[in-house]
């Protein structure tokens, strides 16, 4: 098991410490299965309508932890498609949780899946991105 917490130097909005409107999220994983997640009270700022989360943010998170998978093995790389299944609203007045675990590999090319969960367990929205990595040899 591994802590990736929020450093200084690193302005990203999910998971830096030097960004003032940034989440500053905490993720945990597991390197060797390929795993990452976190869990968070969502602040209201992220919200679309009434109560419940703004797409784009849903978007975010999926983004954001799928990374993590990579940053869990000391990969770097960038998202090169996402694609985003919004199942149910998923509401600001409750924690969630995200995971986000590796598929499989072909070179740079990693596909992982990720989902948002309320505390039930209900998954709210999953995803499958493709990444590009570019510090990966095999
Ligand atoms: C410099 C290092 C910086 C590192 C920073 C790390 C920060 C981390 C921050 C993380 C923050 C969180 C994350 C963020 O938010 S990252 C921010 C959001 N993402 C970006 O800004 C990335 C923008 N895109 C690019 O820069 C380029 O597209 C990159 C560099 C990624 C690749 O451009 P490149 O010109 O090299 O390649 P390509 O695009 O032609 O194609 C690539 C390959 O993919 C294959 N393909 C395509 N679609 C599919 C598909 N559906 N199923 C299967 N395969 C598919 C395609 O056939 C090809 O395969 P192959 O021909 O190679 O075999």
């Amino acid at each position: 098991m591994k802590t990736l917490a929020p450093k200084t130097g690193n302005s990203c909005f999910g998971c830096g410490a030097d960004n003032p409107l940034g989440l500053k999220l905490t993720f945990h994983g597991d390197p060797e299965k390929g795993t990452a997640w976190t869990e968070f009270l969502p602040p209201h700022f992220l919200a679309g309508g009434a109560n419940m989360m703004h797409g784009g943010f849903i978007a975010l998170l999926l983004d954001e932890v799928s990374s993590k998978v990579l940053s869990m093995q000391g990969k770097r790389g960038v998202t090169r498609n996402l694609e985003i299944s919004y199942q149910k609203p998923v509401n600001l007045s409750g924690p969630v949780r995200l995971e986000g675990s590796l598929i499989r590999h072909e070179g740079r090319k990693h596909f992982i899946k990720a989902r948002i969960l309320n505390p039930g367990g209900d998954v709210l929205a999953e995803s499958e991105a493709l990444f590009l990595v570019f510090n990966t040899s095999s």
